[in-house]
């Protein structure tokens, strides 16, 4: 059952991919019709997702500045409607496994209480807050990043693993996207200069080239403004099968 379950599941592809709420919508369907008030209390108690990347209060005004300006991009204009934009925002769960088409039952069999690293304090503002647009055209993404009080490092900036996280995330979500199931081979990352805590910044990544299985990505991490350079870095993503994380090879 487990295998028959892993074949259906697209693991990673649920970023780039709205989930399917088959389950969900199954639970509603199968609440008897004499109880409307059950229906409803269902679908409230039901994990019905958290999108993480939709802004919230803890946004400084300068975070909800940057993240208005990606977001127009992604709009179609409407004076020309065939012409799609290249821009999309990803939607971010807190448990991606979960929302990927299969993986509602998956969800519970493998580590139940598992959570995305990056998405698993609930005070907003905390910790990680960002949001990733992919630009579909010319195979880069920009993900705006606000750091939180719990990610010091030295005194008043951004511990230098926060940064390695948020860097691993981006290139592994745009590698994702263009590649499918990958996991990281190799991170090189030189620091140039000090992240304030609580600041915004932009995590500006493009492929740089596909190699049979694996994918290259470089990666700037800048100032809002792009004037200051905190960090640059290369990844290496290789392509996996799903069984490569339940102990098969390929
Ligand atoms: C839902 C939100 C998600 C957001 C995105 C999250 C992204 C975060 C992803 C991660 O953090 S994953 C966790 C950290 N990574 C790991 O734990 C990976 C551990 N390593 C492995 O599982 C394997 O070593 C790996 C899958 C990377 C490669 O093993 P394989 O046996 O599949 O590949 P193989 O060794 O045959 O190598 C394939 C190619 O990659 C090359 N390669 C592999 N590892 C390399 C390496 N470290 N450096 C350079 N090249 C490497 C290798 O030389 C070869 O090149 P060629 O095709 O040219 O022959």
């Amino acid at each position: 059952m487990l295998r028959h379950m892993m074949r259906r599941l697209v693991l990673f592809q649920g970023q780039h991919q709205q989930p399917t709420f088959r389950a969900l919508r199954g639970t509603k369907m199968k609440t008897p019709r004499h109880s409307p008030g059950l229906a409803l209390s269902i679908w409230t108690l039901s994990s019905k997702p958290r999108d993480f990347s939709q802004p919230n209060s803890s946004w400084s005004p300068e975070m909800r500045k940057v993240y208005d300006h990606y977001n127009a991009l992604c709009a179609t204009d409407p004076e020309n409607e065939s012409e799609k934009s290249p821009w999309m925002k990803l939607p971010s769960y807190n448990r991606s496994i979960k929302y990927a088409t299969g993986g509602i039952h998956l969800s519970k069999l493998i580590q139940a209480e598992a959570r995305l690293f990056t998405r698993n304090v609930k005070e907003q503002g905390a910790t990680f807050e960002y949001v990733v647009f992919i630009n579909k055209e010319e195979k880069s993404c920009v993900c705006v990043f606000q750091s939180g009080r719990l990610l010091e490092g030295a005194p008043g900036h951004v511990h230098g693993g926060a940064i390695a996280t948020m860097i691993d995330t981006v290139t592994g979500t745009l590698a994702g996207f263009l590649s499918g199931p990958i996991m990281t081979a190799n991170l090189n990352i030189d620091y140039r200069s000090p992240m304030p805590l609580g600041s915004v910044v932009l995590i500006h990544c493009v492929l740089d080239r596909i190699e049979r299985r694996k994918t290259y990505i470089t990666c700037k991490v800048t100032s809002a403004d792009e004037s200051k350079l905190y960090t640059e870095a290369t990844a290496l993503f290789v392509s996996i099968s799903v069984g490569h994380l339940f102990g098969s090879r390929s």
